[in-house]
């Protein structure tokens, strides 16, 4: 490294970080915060217990400061005139029931609301359905249950029919539960609740299992369909090892991120080989995934091959009408790469070594990893999204989603979390040692 660029490092660090500041309902008058008088979550004598305009967390990775979530001092919603509505949209995630639970009691024991909706079956509830009243009482045991027990959808997104139902039905405070698709739909939402100049707080809250959404430290839910992906890796590692040349093929969800199938791998360390979205991999030659395995059976006997659904599909030959097929919100639809890796895995067996046994068991846990209900680290983070979304939603604050940064809630716009993907980094010191634990090739080709 020359001179002049090791000083415009130096010099990027110390650069002065600026504020992501979130958008807020300055017409509304503000209150005193209600939590004053809660007789359990009180705040008589607590110096520092509500959170300032001095209080931000720092991103290493955007290099951006960020408000801190949490109470403030002020709301800007008087409780008796707060209507929620909450709303989960795209594919299931562990940890989406304790979402609706931890908001429909914190909005009802801390800030004493009493008029909360669940819009059902995703965004085209808003329009399609009658909201249904939630309380206390009706979302107890939500926590125990997986799935969203409001329903979800793919598609419907109308977005003049969404908002003209927010504003006929007298809905203030929105919250969407939901991954990138629903974070470009309620920036849309945002932006029309602003031209219609509505005083309508929109909280993102973001869900997705394949940990694709960028900025925040992870997603909820994905550590427990990490956890699940286990007993499909454990179960591929007895089959493969309990057969002459056994190889155990566990495909796991990741649509365009293979963060699933790495953090599975490094947990599980019965795992050869683990393919992502985001390296190419090939089959063939020198270097390429057959040499790989060949290899790793004259050792071993068996090898366990992780994939995560996105993988290979660029190699994977497909017809045009199934390049262009899509779901209802537009999602490209995938090939099964497990399905295509059996059979060229027993092609190749066959061509090069004809007559020696060889066995590929496969197994496709799908929707087993995340229809399920979250673990406990997965609901205390859950629980901690709702309420930071609450306190900041009562705070007046709109167009924002929560998250951790670094550990620290805080207060994101939606704009930048509906653009910011968060794609596997195959250069950092995590791939490589997913690499120094199975000895996978980087499948270059030369
Ligand atoms: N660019 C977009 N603009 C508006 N709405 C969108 C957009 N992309 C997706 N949506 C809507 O968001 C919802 C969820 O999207 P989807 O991609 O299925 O799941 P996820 O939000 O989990 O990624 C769907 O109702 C879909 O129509
Ligand atoms: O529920 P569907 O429509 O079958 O979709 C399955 C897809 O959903 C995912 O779980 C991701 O869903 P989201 O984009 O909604 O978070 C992928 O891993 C998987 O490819
Ligand atoms: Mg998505």
């Amino acid at each position: 490294m020359d001179v002049s660029s090791k000083l415009q490092d130096v010099t990027n660090l110390f650069s002065p970080i600026k504020l992501k500041e979130i958008p807020h309902l300055n017409n509304l008058q503000p209150l005193p915060n209600p939590l004053d008088h809660n007789p359990y979550f009180h705040t008589i004598q607590h110096q520092g217990f509500y959170i300032t305009l001095n209080d931000v967390v720092l991103s290493h990775s955007t290099r951006f400061a960020y408000r801190s979530a949490g109470p403030r001092n002020n709301v800007y919603f008087k409780p008796s005139d707060v209507r929620v509505a909450i709303v989960t949209c795209g594919g299931l995630c562990p940890g989406l029931n304790t979402v609706i639970r931890e908001l429909v009691v914190g909005l009802w024991d801390l800030y004493d609301v009493r008029h909360i909706f669940g819009i059902t079956a995703g965004y085209r509830g808003f329009y399609s359905t009658e909201p249904i009243s939630l309380n206390p009482n009706i979302v107890r045991n939500w926590h125990n249950n997986g799935g969203t027990l409001l329903q979800t959808s793919r598609g419907g997104f109308d977005l003049s029919k969404i908002v003209d139902a927010i504003q006929t039905r007298g809905f203030n405070q929105v919250y969407i539960i939901g991954g990138d698709g629903t974070m470009r739909g309620a920036v849309k939402i945002f932006n029309e609740i602003q031209q219609r100049k509505l005083s309508v707080a929109v909280v993102g809250i973001p869900k997705t299992v394949d940990n694709d959404v960028g900025i925040i430290d992870r997603s909820f839910g994905f550590q427990t369909a990490v956890e699940m992906a286990q007993q499909a890796i454990s179960a591929a590692h007895v089959e493969a090892e309990s057969a002459v040349n056994g190889i155990g093929l566990v495909k796991l969800m990741g649509r365009s991120t293979g963060h699933i199938a790495l953090h599975a791998t490094l947990s599980s360390r019965d795992v050869d080989c683990c393919l992502i979205p985001e390296l190419d991999f090939y089959l063939e030659g020198k270097g390429g995934l057959f040499e790989f395995l060949d290899q790793r059976l004259k050792e071993n006997g068996h090898a366990v091959l992780v994939v995560a659904e996105g993988a290979g599909q660029d190699i994977i030959p497909r017809t045009d009408s199934q390049k262009e097929e899509r779901d209802e919100s537009g999602n490209p639809v995938f090939l099964d790469v497990g399905v295509w890796l059996k059979s060229e895995l027993k092609k190749w067996w066959d061509r090069d070594h004809p007559g020696e046994l060889f066995t590929v068991k496969y197994i496709d846990p799908t929707y087993m990893i995340r229809a399920v209900h979250a673990n406990a680290t997965d609901n205390l983070y859950c629980t901690l999204l709702a309420h930071s979304a609450i306190h900041g939603a009562m705070a007046g604050y709109t167009g924002f989603v929560v998250g951790p940064i670094n550990g620290d809630y805080a207060y994101i716009p939606l704009e930048d979390v509906a653009c910011a993907n968060n794609p596997v980094n195959t250069k950092d010191h995590k791939w490589s040692w997913v690499r120094s634990v199975t000895n996978q090739p980087d499948f270059l080709r030369s």
